[in-house]
């Protein structure tokens, strides 16, 4: 598209983004305006997706007509009160802040201001992001549908009302963590069976993409996924029991109820 997307801050979120946007085609690398107050990763970012850096925030802010928030939660208001004045009254800002609250957003860029509070995660890096979009009062439906089709173009996005973006970061947003934490688990008990180090992480990484694939595809149940895994008296049930009486459900089940609990407080605050 020919329109321009801007980025004030780019750190981990960010370069993931712009490596989804870039693979996908949706924007024209010059099209792409970034603004790091590391003036190396500005540098960093142009030498590999021909990207134009910034040479302030405001400068991006004036110049895009989609301006993404990706500075990190406790900065996000100040930073962006500091470009209010120059943001293009009809651009669309877009907050990937966790607890950053649209209110709150709009309390700094006025109630006219088109924003939108986008909850992405870091695999849209390689394609596979899942990001959730709610949009304020003044955003149009065609401007939601663009908003969708730029995550979408590196993942798969979906609109949810604001009060649903605590149950998102636990299930989306953080979850990458969680999956890292359980492949190398899975890996480190493949490396005591004997497996290879690096063979160990591709067996346990390609069982996890190929499970969710299933779960996606196949339009069933996940316990009656697992149950196709389950033979009588083998092995996956052995497995299946210790997780139980280890309270893996519970484990995870919990470890999400902080991280939501987490994100309520940051919006409080
Ligand atoms: N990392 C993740 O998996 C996800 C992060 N988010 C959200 O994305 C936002 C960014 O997170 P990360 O990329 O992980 O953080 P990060 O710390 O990697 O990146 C933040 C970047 O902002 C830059 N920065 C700070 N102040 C600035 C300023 N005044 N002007 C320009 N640049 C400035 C920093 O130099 C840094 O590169 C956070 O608000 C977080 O809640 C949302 C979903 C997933
Ligand atoms: O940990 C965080 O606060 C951010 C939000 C979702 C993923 N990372």
């Amino acid at each position: 598209m020919e329109k321009k997307i801007g980025f004030i801050g780019c750190g981990n979120m960010s370069k993931a983004i712009i490596a989804g946007l870039v693979n996908s085609g949706c924007f024209e690398s010059k099209n792409i305006l970034v603004f790091d107050r590391k003036a190396a990763t500005n540098q960093e970012m142009q030498e590999k997706f021909g990207i134009t850096p910034g040479n302030s925030a405001n400068q991006v802010a004036a110049e895009a007509d989609i301006l993404i928030g990706a500075v990190k939660p406790n900065v996000m208001l100040s930073v962006i009160s500091d470009l209010a004045s120059s943001i293009k009254p009809d651009a669309l800002f877009i907050s990937i802040a966790a607890g950053v609250t649209i209110a709150s957003l709009a309390s700094v860029l006025g109630d006219g201001q088109k924003i939108v509070r986008a909850m992405p995660n870091t695999p849209s890096l390689v394609g596979e992001g899942m990001t959730s979009i709610t949009p304020n009062a003044q955003v149009s439906k065609a401007e939601i549908q663009l908003v969708q089709e730029i995550f979408n173009s590196f993942g798969k996005a979906a609109v949810v009302p604001e009060y649903q973006i605590h149950a998102v970061v636990a299930a989306s947003g953080s979850a990458p963590a969680y999956v890292f934490i359980l492949i190398e688990a899975m890996a480190d008990a493949a490396v005591l069976g004997g497996l290879p180090r690096a063979q160990a992480y591709h067996f346990a990484a390609q069982a996890v993409k190929g499970a969710a694939e299933m779960v996606l595809e196949s339009g069933k149940h996940p316990a009656a996924l697992k149950d196709m895994v389950c033979s009588p008296g083998g092995t996956t049930i052995e497995a299946v029991r210790k997780l139980e009486d280890k309270g893996f459900r519970s484990a995870v089940i919990e470890s999400m109820q902080h991280c939501m609990a987490r994100s309520e407080t940051m919006s409080r605050d």
